[in-house]
């Protein structure tokens, strides 16, 4: 089966139209980052303790699934900061000699952000540990016998890495980052407030009923309600009168066939394949992708974060279950008996 992944309005994940648009929604400063109030509060007492003692920040870890403003908060706290921001990722570092040219080149207390942090391989890590911890690098000259290693010293710098996975990290390099934070999704108000906000810089017609509209089925995620409103735009401007109003951002939610509760149609078939096929649960993952013929990954962070929020979806140690509310939101009539102890077999 081809996955529909790709072409999903609600995918938290990048398309060539979001990098441009993102640029220029991307809050600069903490005041205009909306949410996230305590990893906020937190940040600000970090950042400013680091600029009266004219230190570099601690290493920080920023994670939660995508979407939620990870890479911008790195900006925010660089610009804060009054700092250089240099942005590579994980896979992006292939060799040791990639990773030491980055850090060489840092000026004191300027940030090194790494994204996909999880997906940096061993040896790139091993040359992060000495780096992260004492602000150096390690160089080994020669080969066999006469082979000996020098350390080169490194300016004070700050490393931020984003990971919509930190269990993935291993514990050495999870245990050099001084400071860890975990993104949330967002409430309803906290997207309406990024959408009204969003609909200022690109000079969009949107009522606060609009964007409320459009908040409740953004599915929590910044990056989603940004991409909602330039669709909803595109129906206002051609089947409206340019205004986006409750009544058009329904309508043409609707027609992009996302629901009230911001359920597209991979949501949807997940529920629909765990309630159908294996009687609400418990299943695991990775039978579920391979039925629906998706990543695993992409099921774990894309679709579940949500679904569990909504309370449509429960992880347990044996598998997925559906939950009464996902039968009901389904139109469907839940099992009889709860499903808590039931075995793999179909109720339909
Ligand atoms: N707190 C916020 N306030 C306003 N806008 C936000 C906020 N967080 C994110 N955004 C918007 O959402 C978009 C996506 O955010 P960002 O790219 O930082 O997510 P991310 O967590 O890095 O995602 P990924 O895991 O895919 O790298 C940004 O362009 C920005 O416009
Ligand atoms: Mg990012």
């Amino acid at each position: 089966m081809e996955s529909d992944f790709e072409n999903r309005i609600v995918t938290p994940d990048y398309t060539a139209e979001d990098v441009d648009a993102e640029q220029s929604l991307r809050p600069r400063t903490l005041a205009e980052y909306t949410g996230q109030e305590k990893v906020k509060e937190n940040l600000k007492i970090f950042i400013e303790a680091a600029k009266k003692r004219g230190e570099a920040l601690d290493h920080v870890l920023l994670y939660g699934p995508p979407g939620l403003g990870k890479t911008t908060l790195a900006g925010v706290i660089a610009n804060e900061m009054g700092v250089n921001l240099r942005v590579t990722s994980g896979p992006a570092i292939e060799k040791q000699g990639d990773l030491a040219a980055l850090l060489t080149n840092l000026a004191p207390h300027d940030i090194l952000f790494i994204d996909e942090v999880h997906r940096l391989s061993r040896s790139v890590e091993e040359v992060l540990y000495p780096a992260m911890e004492d602000y150096a690098l390690d160089i080994i000259l020669g080969k066999g016998p006469s082979a000996r290693s020098i350390r080169l010293d490194l300016p004070r710098f700050t490393l931020i890495g984003a990971t919509t996975r930190a269990g993935q990290l291993t514990s050495p390099l999870r245990d050099r980052f001084g400071v860890l934070m975990r993104l949330e999704l967002y409430t309803k108000e906290e997207l309406c407030g990024i959408i009204t906000r969003s609909a200022g810089i690109l000079q969009i017609d949107c009522e606060p009923g609009g964007a409320m509209e459009i908040a409740g089925r953004a599915r929590g995620t910044p990056r989603v309600a940004n991409r909602l409103l330039r669709r909803v735009r595109d129906f206002a401007q051609v089947i409206g009168s340019g205004v986006i109003t409750q009544e058009t951002a329904g309508r043409a939610l609707d027609r992009l066939e996302i629901d009230k509760l911001g359920l597209d149609a991979t949501d949807r078939r997940m529920l629909g394949m765990l309630i159908r096929h294996y009687g609400g649960g418990p299943a695991g993952i990775e039978t579920l992708a391979a039925a629906m013929g998706e990543e695993a990954v992409t099921l774990e962070d894309v679709c579940e974060p949500y679904l569990m929020q909504v309370g449509f979806l429960m992880r347990t140690p044996r598998g997925r279950m559906a939950t009464a509310a996902a039968y009901a939101h389904l139109g469907l009539t839940p099992p009889q008996s709860p499903p808590p102890e039931c075995e793999q077999q179909s109720f339909l």
